[in-house]
């Protein structure tokens, strides 16, 4: 397998050291530079924080991708800034992977086109543990038998966007087989505003934000006389890493946007 030159942005974040380490580790990645709000010009080996890596930091992505001359950006930043990111890399024929969730409808159809348009790929994956793309395609099949369903999902309290990507595209992924209902009582009203959680299509999502946490989600399916659960649990930061490696080696084979990684594991 070719070299896969690799720009992270977000290295000093929760799951930017996590990518860091990856494109070190992995034989056939190349960690080409990172991207970060300071330290630029520096080694990532001069701040500490315990990196190892002698990669270069950059402050400017169009600089950072330009002298790397990266294959791949991996965003794990902010929803404003990695749109940015994602915007400027396809335009500079970079592939992006994305884990930054708070995407909107529009941002991936805007990325959608301008991936098409330059023929370039670029992945957006909301969670990339295998065991939550598992997760969430259960739940989808569930729906088929259960279609009164509430999603709780659970997650750090350093966290800023609700409810999470992974909240949102399980009942993304399970209002394409189900149709759309309203759930509870027909009169229900709510004495505290929020009691009852976001709906989507009438599926209830309940977002949880506590210290300890790092991300769960259990989706929970209503019927007569029973109950189904179904659980997933990240309890480390490396549970994202396998699917983030798959990501940079698909990305390259693809010419358009892939929104969710249980369009590309087997
Ligand atoms: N897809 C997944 O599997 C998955 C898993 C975990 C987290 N996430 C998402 O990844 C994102 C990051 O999560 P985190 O927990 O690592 O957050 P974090 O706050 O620990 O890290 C974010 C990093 O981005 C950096 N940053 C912000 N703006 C920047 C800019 N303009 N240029 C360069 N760097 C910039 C910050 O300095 C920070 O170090 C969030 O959107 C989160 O929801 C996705
Ligand atoms: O820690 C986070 O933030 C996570 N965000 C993703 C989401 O919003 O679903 C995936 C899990 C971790």
């Amino acid at each position: 397998m070719d070299s896969i030159k690799i720009v992270v942005a977000g290295p000093r974040g929760r799951m930017g050291k996590e990518a860091v380490v990856l494109a070190e580790e992995t034989s056939h990645f190349e960690l080409a530079g990172v991207l970060d709000r300071k330290n630029g010009g520096k080694k990532l080996s001069e701040i500490g924080e315990g990196f190892t890596s002698d990669a270069l930091i950059y402050t400017d992505l169009k600089e950072c991708l330009f002298e790397t001359n990266a294959d791949v950006l991996i965003d794990l930043t902010t929803p404003e800034t990695g749109m940015l990111h994602a915007r400027t890399a396809l335009e500079m024929g970079v592939r992006p992977v994305v884990g930054t969730t708070g995407f909107t409808e529009e941002n991936l159809n805007e990325l959608k086109e301008l991936a098409e348009s330059n023929r370039l790929g670029v992945i957006i994956a909301p969670n990339f543990a295998v065991g939550a793309v598992l997760m969430m395609k259960f739940s989808q099949m569930a729906a088929k038998y259960f279609p009164d369903i509430e999603i709780i999902e659970q997650h750090h309290d350093q966290k800023l966007d609700a409810p999470s990507g992974t909240g949102v595209k399980t009942a993304e992924m399970i209002s394409a087989v189900r149709e759309e209902k309203k759930q509870g009582h027909p009169n229900e009203k709510e004495t505290l505003e929020g009691a009852r959680g976001a709906s989507y299509k009438g599926i209830r999502i309940h977002s949880v934000r506590l210290p300890g946490l790092v991300a769960h989600q259990e989706v929970l399916f209503g019927g007569e006389g029973q109950t189904l659960k179904i659980r997933h649990d990240s309890y480390d930061r490396k549970s994202f890493m396998s699917g983030v490696k798959l990501s940079c080696e698909e990305v390259m084979k693809l010419d358009t946007l892939v929104y969710g990684l249980e369009n590309i594991i087997e």
